[in-house]
């Protein structure tokens, strides 16, 4: 189990350039099995889910070739329509195999997705809407075996806004018979870029980013050439690493709009931002402060990916700040941690309650899941001495190389193997 190093009380300043985003290119890379031909993406982050995902392209047989950032994906040939279990187990985008397959060979097996476990995830919303479509599913031994002879489109009302819902069905419908309609669908940019993604290889799809989207399915795709947008969710944990540092940063690849909600909140916090295209820079006061509440939600809504994060920024802001987490009703594994390095964080039914404290200290913490484990991260950085911080796993899922990153812009940490 691999574990950082780290010596805090450094500024994280400079400029850093934002990678492409985990959550677009993973259902991206899923969706490329339905275009059956050449596929280029540039700017893929380098991260485990990434690798994870061209592996699982490789056992169906498709051709991979990654160069730098640019992967060349040839999705021609497959010999087989099931995902490994060791695959899902690890890895929750795993799902959108099914979808992917489904509409490209008609069938499709796969097992129940693992990855973070911030909450029970189930799995209804998908296959509630790929029954009504046409599929059908038999479970058996933890397997979903999954048949499609006819996949019609249908008007398919999601009960919540699941993002990856969201994507499986476009992936479902892009070449069902006839249009679907998915009523109250996510709007999460990286839905968008998704259709954007599908858009290019010849898919009819209207709406994205919008609560209801129009798929009018097609018969064959073709390949295309796509560049991965920028992950806003690790724009958001070099901002707040670096405002609870003290530092100063210029994000290079990002955009404001995709990460204004938590622009919002930091400008709250007393952070000042400069936006240029291509470009946004902040510098933090002296003192962070707070009161005030904070919901995540849905897109638009405050991201529940960056809820840890800003918790963590949140731990040294003068005042006090309600965190209510609705999207994930397991997601405050980082909140004992927290408080293990100084923090004084109390839940009381379901919301947490961040005291600002005078300042963190240095301790030996678990990572628990993704996010969680990038906040206790961006805590030690900021902390008095010295922090071990096991679970570098969990954070490598979906931060590329995040100590040199850190290192680079001043940080003291290590990754220890
Ligand atoms: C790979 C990827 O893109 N992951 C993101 C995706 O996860 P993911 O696609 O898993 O998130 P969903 O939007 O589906 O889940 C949101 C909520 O809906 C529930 N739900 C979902 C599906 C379902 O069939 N039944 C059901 O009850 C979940 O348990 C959760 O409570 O969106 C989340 C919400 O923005 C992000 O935190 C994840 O980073
Ligand atoms: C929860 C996350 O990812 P996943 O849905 O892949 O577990 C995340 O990116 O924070």
């Amino acid at each position: 189990m691999g574990y950082y190093l780290v010596e805090g009380g450094k500024p994280l300043s400079g400029e850093f350039a934002v990678r492409g985003s985990k959550n677009a290119a993973l259902p991206i890379l899923a969706a490329t099995l339905l275009a059956e031909d050449e596929v280029v993406l540039e700017n893929c982050p380098l991260i485990r889910d990434f690798y994870l995902t061209l592996d699982i392209l490789k056992t169906l047989g498709c051709k991979v070739e990654l160069t730098g950032r640019t992967a060349v994906i040839d999705t021609r040939q497959i010999h087989d329509v099931k995902i490994r279990e060791e695959t899902v187990q690890k890895m929750r985008s795993s799902i959108l195999f099914l979808g992917a397959l489904l509409g490209r060979e008609k069938r499709a097996v796969l097992g129940h997705p693992g990855g973070c476990a911030i909450g029970k995830r189930p799995i209804d919303i998908h296959l509630s809407a790929f029954e009504k479509m046409g599929v059908e599913i038999r479970e058996e031994d933890g397997l979903f075996h999954c048949l499609a002879p006819h996949i019609l489109g249908y008007h398919i009302y999601l009960k919540y806004p699941s993002v990856g819902a969201t994507e499986n069905i476009l992936l479902l419908a892009a070449k069902a018979e006839g249009v679907t309609v998915i009523h109250n669908a996510a709007r999460e940019p990286e839905i968008v870029a998704l259709v954007q993604f599908l858009r290019a290889c010849g898919a009819e799809i209207y709406g994205e980013g919008t609560p209801s989207i129009m798929i009018e399915g097609v018969k064959k795709l073709h390949g295309s050439y796509f560049s991965i947008p920028f992950d806003r969710i690790e724009a958001g944990t070099f901002l707040c690493a670096s405002a609870m540092t003290g530092g100063e940063i210029c994000l290079l690849g990002a955009e404001k709009n995709d990460i204004e909600t938590t622009v919002e909140v930091l400008q709250k916090t007393g952070c000042n931002f400069i936006f240029e295209p291509d470009r946004v820079c902040m510098r933090p006061p002296k003192q962070l402060k707070s009161d005030f509440s904070l919901v995540t939600g849905p897109y638009p809504r405050f991201p529940t990916d960056m809820q840890p994060i800003i918790m963590s920024l949140l731990t040294l802001a003068k005042g006090t700040c309600m965190i209510s987490e609705t999207v994930f009703e397991a997601r405050f594994h980082h909140v004992e941690e927290l408080c293990r390095m100084g923090a004084d964080i109390v839940i009381k039914e379901g919301i947490a309650q961040v005291r600002g404290c005078l300042g963190l200290h240095g301790a030996e913490v678990y990572g628990r899941d993704l996010r969680g484990g990038a906040a206790l991260l961006i805590a030690a950085l900021a902390a008095e001495g010295k922090s071990v911080i096991f679970g570098a796993e969990y954070v490598e899922r979906g931060y590329e190389k995040i100590e040199n990153a850190f290192s680079l812009l001043g940080g003291n940490v290590r990754l220890m193997e």
